[in-house]
């Protein structure tokens, strides 16, 4: 059994780790850290998990994480960086939800995230947390910086048209316009999720920068071997779970008689999360509601020179806690898709 601690557990990631968690059959739950509950069962807090999950809340200083064999971090950025170096160092292998070891240049992190990097040397060892792009990094790695929850999306739904430098689209005029659920704003109370400000209402934020855009495009680079142009505008909609991307592309004339359905299904043949759709689906968020799946649709209007791509995911499971434990079976040499077999939950 892998002892596993998670710092964090009484927000909507570390529940959601303790709900994959509870049924994965190889993994024991070993510490679950709370600043304010620390002493409550974590069951009383969540009874969704009565039955599951026996521990108690401890203090996010719990030396049992020391002795864990991986640590979760699903907390506000700027956690993990402060503790990494002693759980490594103690030979506990880390997996942070937050962006603490996404970027790779810790002034964009200091720029996006207003807050100075503490733990530079160990940036350069972070693997970024996305299994379709790095499978082989994780494997290996013991630290890992997880994908965030809009570029995951993203990144999937890119990667066929981009990877190993491929000249297929337009790479200067890419677009990716993305609607959350409001559980990616997590559970701590701020008015704009409220459910009278949030409910029956839709709107665009952060379109004059949000900070996964810098992901985005240092992840996209990386895929294609060269740089790319990214616009990218998050929206909020009332839905709790779901991200739905829509990606735009041009296809470059060269390119024209591609078929890009078959490169798709091509591209993902073997990937056991990532679903491509017939031509022409358009998939739905609760196609995926709870479960670790990413649903991808190409579409080609008119067989003209546009291409749009639609990916769905949960943004709590395959864009966060899913993934996560995903790169845990990775890291620790298990099935990749254990605990993870999930179908999702309708309507
Ligand atoms: N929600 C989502 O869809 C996604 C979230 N993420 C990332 O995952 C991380 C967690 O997100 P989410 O679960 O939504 O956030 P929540 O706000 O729901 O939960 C945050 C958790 O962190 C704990 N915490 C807060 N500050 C500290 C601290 N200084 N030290 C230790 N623990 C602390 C809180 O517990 P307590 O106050 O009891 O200590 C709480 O359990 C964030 O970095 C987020 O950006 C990534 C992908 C998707
Ligand atoms: C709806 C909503 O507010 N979503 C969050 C993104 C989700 C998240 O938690 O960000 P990370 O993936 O970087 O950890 C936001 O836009 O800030």
């Amino acid at each position: 059994m892998i002892n596993v601690g998670i710092v964090g557990g009484t927000g909507y990631t570390g529940v959601e780790l303790l709900r994959l968690l509870s049924r994965h059959g190889g993994v024991k739950i070993k510490a679950v850290t709370s600043r304010k509950e620390a002493g409550m069962p974590v069951a009383d807090m969540f009874p969704s998990l009565r039955g599951c999950v026996d521990v108690a809340f401890s203090s996010p200083d719990d030396s049992d994480l020391k002795k864990c064999d991986v640590v979760f971090f699903a907390t506000p950025h700027g956690v993990a960086m402060a503790q990494a170096r002693e759980l490594l160092e103690a030979g506990v292998k880390v997996i942070d939800l937050a962006a603490d070891f996404r970027l790779k240049d810790p002034a964009e992190f200091q720029k996006w995230y207003a807050m100075e990097h503490t733990c530079t040397d160990l940036l350069a060892e972070a693997v970024y947390g996305l299994p379709e792009v790095n499978r082989d990094a994780i494997r290996k790695a013991r630290l890992i910086g997880m994908a965030g929850c809009y570029p995951t999306s993203v990144q999937l739904g890119f990667k066929p048209l981009l990877e190993g430098g491929k000249k297929l689209i337009e790479t200067d005029t890419l677009i990716a316009d993305c609607k959350s659920g409001v559980s990616g704003a997590g559970r701590k109370a701020e008015v704009g999720t409220l459910f009278a400000e949030a409910g029956d209402n839709f709107k665009a934020y952060g379109v004059k920068g949000h900070r996964h855009s810098p992901e985005m495009v240092q992840g996209l680079t990386a895929i294609h071997g060269a740089p790319v142009h990214l616009t990218f505008v998050p929206h909020l909609t009332p839905l709790i779970r779901g991200i739905h991307s829509t990606l735009y592309a041009r296809i470059l004339p060269q390119a024209r008689d591609t078929d890009f359905q078959k490169l798709f299904e091509e591209c993902f043949a073997n990937e056991p999360f990532v679903d491509v759709m017939p031509a022409g689906a358009t998939p739905e968020t609760r196609s995926v509601r709870g479960s670790n799946y990413a649903r991808i649709a190409v579409h080609r209007p008119g067989n003209g020179d546009l291409l749009i791509i639609l990916v769905v995911e949960d943004n709590l499971v395959k864009g966060a806690s899913g993934q996560a434990v995903q790169v845990m079976n990775l890291m620790f040499d298990l099935p990749e898709q254990q605990g993870l077999e999930i179908v999702p939950l309708l309507p």
